[in-house]
């Protein structure tokens, strides 16, 4: 099959969809096989407010540092048992269709991952309607500048995102750090059930927040981006994992699928993984498991490279 063609006809098959299978694909909790919507989704916060209190109540930290000048831009940074600087730093940036989640209930993955070394840190920003599309980028951008700028002897710092939040990751393939006086030592994307062409959500009930225009949506994509970048403001060499739920969406699949494809052909070293047997929701909570595939796959990303 010719690839051209193929990005083609996916992209009109969500031109074609009728509004309300366009809302069902964009709405992940309605795919979820093993519980109802609603108990997935207090699941969901009631296990990240339980991870994050746990995190907080047995480990050390650094609790709502600002990393800009507006009242929203604190992240919480979690270490490991032996404190050091020279340490790697995974960075993790929340869902919720960029109008819900907080870094207070999204520390799920702290304690199997400062258990082996790494310190995470979990990033708030402002989401809709107090932040903007454009605003939310630049504060995520300013938030890894700060990792960078505060740890400078760090050994690598690892970008994580769930939906919303890998979309906000994505964009830091393309941002441009000179402006923020720094390099940082990106070593790895871990791109989790995410969103890289915002296009469709114009066209969805969750445009009532985010008030995003096609433009807006269109300049915030890093598909439609990468597609035509001449050059990489990341190192090439840094290891991209994009990763999709067996149960997440087939919009998710095929914007996944595509986002990892876009990425090979411009020549980063990308991977895509299905993983079995979860859905958008619990591929995010395993994460406060030692033992999940997924946790497994981050710290093998962290220490197996060079
Ligand atoms: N309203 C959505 C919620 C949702 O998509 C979501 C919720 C928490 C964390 C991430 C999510 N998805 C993308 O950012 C739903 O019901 O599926």
């Amino acid at each position: 099959m010719d690839v051209a063609g193929a990005s083609c006809r996916s992209e009109a098959s969500w031109k074609e969809m009728s509004k309300e299978e366009l809302e069902t694909q964009y709405t992940p909790s309605s795919w979820v096989i093993r519980r109802g919507a609603e108990e997935t989704l207090r699941t969901y916060s009631q296990i990240g407010n339980e991870a994050t209190k746990r995190a907080q109540a047995t480990r050390g930290s650094l609790l709502h540092i600002p990393y800009g000048h507006r009242e929203g831009e604190r992240l919480d940074i979690y270490f490991p048992e032996e404190e050091s600087e020279a340490l790697p730093f995974f960075v993790f940036f929340h869902g919720g269709y960029w109008q819900s989640g907080s870094k207070d209930s999204s520390a799920f993955m702290v304690s199997p991952l400062t258990a082996k070394g790494v310190a995470v840190v979990v990033v708030a920003y402002d989401i809709a309607p107090k932040g903007t599309l454009d605003q939310m980028v630049d504060q995520v951008t300013q938030s890894v500048a700060f990792v960078q700028k505060r740890y400078p002897c760090n050994e690598g710092i690892y970008l994580c995102g769930h939906s919303a939040g890998a979309h906000l990751a994505a964009m830091m393939l393309l941002a441009n750090w000179t402006k923020h006086g720094v390099t940082p030592n990106l070593k790895g994307f871990l791109l989790i059930s995410g969103i890289y062409d915002l296009e469709p959500i114009v066209h969805t009930s969750q445009n009532a927040a985010l008030l995003m225009s096609v433009e807006d949506a269109q300049r915030n994509s890093p598909q439609r981006h990468l597609e035509v970048a001449l050059t990489q403001p990341v190192d090439p060499a840094c290891h991209i994992l994009v990763i999709v739920g067996q149960h997440d969406t087939p919009e998710y699949h095929r914007q996944s699928r595509e986002f990892y494809q876009t990425l090979h052909r411009g020549g980063w070293k990308a991977s895509f993984e299905e993983l079995d047997d979860v859905d958008h929701f619990e591929i995010i909570w395993n994460l406060t498991q030692k033992d999940y595939v997924l946790t497994q796959m981050i710290l093998k990303t962290i220490f197996q490279e060079s």
